[in-house]
């Protein structure tokens, strides 16, 4: 077996991000609905033969107006003739003249002749005349025609995710339809003789495979789509033939478990016989430290794969065939249920994200707040703690859960929203000393 050395939590990241192919923006794109499609990543840069706004237009309910007409009003109020009522929608017809004003609601476009709106406020009308009571600026109240972005020019560029905002501008430039990458795909499987389904009843020494649920919730917040492979027992053959299966249709695989250095511990020697290339055995980190990052050639491990048998899976139809068209990428996560979460959201969360065709922002952010409780590590590798953000007085504070920290306790990461880092060589953090946190949103780490 080939030796390499336990890296960084930072050379571990560097090693994944650059390992990681984004999909291509010509073959893995799709079409979708432009209601559909907030939270996808746009494919191809979107240009408007349109000008924003599309023509000079009132910011207010006011008067059109000619500024010179209205500039010395504040002193002795002008009084002007109005020719014309332009409500939103409607195409102003007249020219205003000297002397002249038209009646204009926000939003309508301003009539030849005018450079200026009054609102009504500072106005006072008297049938078909207006006294200016207020002189206004130059120009005021008028929103240009391309002040907000002019036509042909970019208005969206490819590798962005589309969220509410980015949607309003696309139905604004009129795009019912775009292309979007297609998501990643991932498959997931766990590894164990000791565990069962959620509905199956437990005998003595059987766990639930919780593992799996994890990562197919926390793949399907990240935009990507899972595909689940169910449990596989710590049987070579059953794994050799499960990995294959998975290398072949997944950009991802995530397997749990049967990383460590135990008698059934399998996981490296198969992706060794299947030639992967190991990358990562092991990261300086807490919890998470056995982790295996391989990559196959896309070949090497298809040739491998007979259909698998699909019953195990959690749901049989995600065990189908499909092909990647990416070399992909495996990470052999530890069994251990905290190490599996926060493995994903330190290393496989930022892959996904740069496989999924975002072109920037794939790293965590690190937020600096104080820590409500003292916070200790043995020093010894870079440790991740897990508990609460609280706003107090409109600055954050971690409060670490309650209860035990071990990386095989579960139960007391539900409702926690953040993982307190301590560095390496660090053993104590004080109360109200500064600590870094990943901030999780709705189970994923926030990303810039
Ligand atoms: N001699 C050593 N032993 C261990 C070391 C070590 O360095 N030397 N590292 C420990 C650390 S740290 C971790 S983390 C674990 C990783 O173990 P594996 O990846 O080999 O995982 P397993 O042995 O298969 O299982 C570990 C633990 O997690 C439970 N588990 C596994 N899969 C699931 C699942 N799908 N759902 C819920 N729970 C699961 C399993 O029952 C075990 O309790 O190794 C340490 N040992
Ligand atoms: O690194 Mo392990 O995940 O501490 O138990
Ligand atoms: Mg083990």
């Amino acid at each position: 077996m080939e030796a390499i050395a336990m890296v960084s939590v930072s050379d571990a990241q560097a090693i994944i991000l650059n390992l990681v192919q984004p999909l291509n923006h010509q073959q893995d794109t799709e079409v979708v609905d432009l209601l559909v499609a907030d939270s996808r990543i746009l494919a191809v840069p979107v240009t408007s033969p349109l000008d924003f706004p599309h023509w000079d237009n009132s910011a207010m309910d006011g008067y059109a107006v000619r500024y010179e007409d209205v500039q010395h009003s504040s002193e002795n109020p002008a009084v002007l003739e109005i020719v014309e009522d332009i409500p939103a929608g409607y195409q102003p017809k007249s020219t205003i003249q000297p002397g002249q004003a038209a009646r204009i609601f926000t939003g309508a476009v301003i009539p030849a002749g005018a450079d200026t709106v009054v609102m009504q406020e500072k106005t006072r009308r008297e049938e078909n005349r207006v006294f200016i009571l207020d002189a206004p600026k130059p120009q005021e109240f008028v929103r240009h025609k391309a002040s907000f972005y002019q036509s042909g020019t970019q208005l969206l560029p490819a590798g962005i995710k589309l969220n509410a905002p980015e949607i309003a501008v696309l139905a604004a430039a009129q795009c019912p339809q775009l292309s979007v990458y297609r998501r990643p795909r991932v498959a997931i499987f766990s590894t164990g003789d000791e565990l069962m389904t959620v509905d199956q009843p437990l005998q003595p020494g059987q766990i639930v495979d919780s593992n799996q649920y994890a990562l197919a919730a926390l793949v399907r917040q990240s935009g990507a789509e899972p595909i689940l492979l169910g449990i596989v027992k710590d049987d070579p053959v059953a794994l050799e033939k499960v990995i294959a299966h998975a290398v072949a249709i997944a950009d991802i695989v995530l397997s749990s478990g049967g990383v460590s250095v135990g008698d059934y511990d399998y996981v490296d020697k198969i992706l060794e016989s299947l030639k992967a290339k190991i990358h990562i055995r092991s990261v300086e980190m807490r919890p998470g430290k056995p982790l295996t990052v391989a990559t196959f050639s896309s070949t090497d491990a298809i040739n491998h794969t007979d259909a698998i048998n699909p019953t195990d899976a959690i749901n049989p139809t995600d065990a189908i065939n499909r092909v990647s068209t990416n070399s992909p990428l495996y990470f052999g996560l530890p069994g251990n249920p905290a190490a599996v979460l926060v493995t994903f959201w330190r290393f496989v969360l930022p892959a996904i994200k740069k496989l999924s065709g975002i072109t920037e922002g794939w790293e965590p952010v690190f937020l600096k707040v104080r820590s409500h409780h003292e916070l200790r590590s043995n020093g010894k590798r870079e440790t991740y703690l897990w508990g609460k953000l609280h706003l107090i007085d409109g600055v954050y504070e971690f409060h670490q859960a309650d209860g035990s920290q071990s990386s095989g306790n579960l139960i007391n990461l539900a409702q926690t929203n953040a993982l307190a880092v301590i560095p390496v060589g660090k053993t104590l953090i004080y109360p109200q000393e500064e600590v870094q946190v990943l901030q999780l949103s709705n189970g994923s780490i926030q990303f810039s």
